[in-house]
């Protein structure tokens, strides 16, 4: 299959490519070559993590000295506990140890853990150089790897301290989704679901379609799973880039009750996607009550999050901790809980909620767990 090419062409920033494809990461480097905003750089920083390091820092390294680059790297824990004020501390000092300078590019090689991590300190580091992603996950591919936002956890809540900084570049080799764990295939189906809900109907009933061959990664489907996402979330990103126009907000679909289980249960208990899945399960129940969510809808969608190998979590906590901890989240206005909810698929509503109705219905959806 030969490799794709979006455009991600977002108003008032450079645009950029994102390249799609089986065997991509070899030409890493000279694709980095064929980017005009990247002309000039010599040092590139490859900041990657413990489980993607030892299998593809090689690669991306050979890649990268190949088309003429000085290339160094830095190695983080796997997972959540990347997206950490202590872990974002040691890469800004290691990025001055090494001596980068403002015209240095940063490598993001790994999920979405890395991609949030790196790019924030691309953002930041000497107030900004440019950030190239290679997602290495099925979630990274098909989402944080385009749209610019990056950042790090707090003890308060998920992604509370970051920064937009859209890629120059975006590289997804399809064939490194080979060593990703089901848990991991699982948790970026969970975003992939999720944007087929927000885009609606033909991407929907082409996902329902193709759930089996996604949950076991036939090739061509996958391919074109992360093509119609990375399309979609362009779409929805050029409208909207810093989420302040009521629009990029659809693209939290499922979080506002996704982020309160990965901070009540411990970052990385649960993978990110399959506690958007729950969020999405959650969000289908208050909106049968609030907006109307056809019931046709919630049972497509949990039927589709069951294919996807997405069932309802087992986890349960106190409704007003549940509460409290999403009062912390970004969509909250004057501590009013805002949600995502779906009129139908493709219709989606923003949705102040008090907090009565909020606790009603988490004790309803606890209880049927
Ligand atoms: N910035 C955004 O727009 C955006 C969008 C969605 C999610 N996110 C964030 O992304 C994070 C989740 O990202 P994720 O699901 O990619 O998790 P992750 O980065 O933790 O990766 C999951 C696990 O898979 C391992 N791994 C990665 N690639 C591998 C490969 N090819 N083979 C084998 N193992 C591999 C990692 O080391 C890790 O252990 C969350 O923190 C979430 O908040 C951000
Ligand atoms: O790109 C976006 O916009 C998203 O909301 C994508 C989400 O899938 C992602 O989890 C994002 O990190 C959530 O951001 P937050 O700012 O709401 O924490
Ligand atoms: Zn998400």
């Amino acid at each position: 299959m030969p490799a794709t090419k979006v455009v991600v062409n977002i108003p008032g920033e450079v645009a950029y490519n994102v390249r799609i494809g089986a065997g991509v990461l070899a030409s890493l480097g000279q694709s980095m070559r064929n980017v005009p905003s990247l002309a000039g750089a010599e040092q590139v920083l490859v900041i990657t993590d413990t489980n993607v390091g030892p299998l593809y820092l090689s690669r991306a390294k050979a890649s990268l000295a190949e088309a003429g680059y000085h290339v160094s790297d830095i190695c983080v824990p796997a997972g959540e506990e990347a997206k950490s004020i202590a872990v974002i501390g040691e890469v800004w000092e290691a990025m001055a140890a090494l001596a980068l300078e403002r015209d240095c590019v940063v490598v993001a090689l790994g999920g979405g853990c890395v991609g949030d991590l790196a790019g924030f300190a691309a953002a930041t580091y000497m107030r900004g150089v440019q950030v190239v992603q290679v997602p290495t996950t099925l979630l990274s591919m098909v989402d944080s790897s385009v749209g610019g936002k990056t950042g790090v956890n707090l003890t308060a809540g998920k992604n509370l301290v970051g920064a937009f900084k859209q890629p120059a570049f975006v590289c997804a080799d399809t064939d490194v989704l080979a060593t990703l764990p089901s848990r991991e295939w699982a948790c970026g189906c969970g975003e992939v679901a999720k944007s087929a809900l927000i885009d609606g109907d033909e991407f929907f009933f082409w996902l329902s379609d193709q759930a089996q061959a996604m949950a076991a990664r036939q090739a061509d489907v996958v391919a074109e799973a992360i093509a119609r996402c990375v399309v979609f979330k362009a779409d929805v990103v050029a409208q909207d880039k810093t989420e302040s126009r009521g629009v990029r907000e659809c693209l939290n679909y499922g979080h506002t009750l996704a982020h309160a289980i990965e901070k009540l249960s411990g970052y990385g208990t649960y993978s990110h996607g399959h506690a958007v899945a729950d969020g999405m399960r959650f969000a289908a129940l208050l909106g049968e009550s609030l907006v109307g969510t056809p019931a046709e809808l919630a049972e497509a969608q949990a039927q589709l999050l069951d294919a996807l190998n997405l069932p309802a979590l087992d986890w349960k906590a106190t409704p007003e901790n549940v509460l409290e901890t999403m009062k912390r989240d970004k969509k909250a206005r004057h501590g009013q809980v805002r949600f995502m909810l779906l009129e139908d698929v493709g219709a989606w509503k923003l949705v102040d909620v008090d907090d009565a109705t909020i606790l009603r219905h988490l004790q309803t959806y606890f209880a049927g767990k």
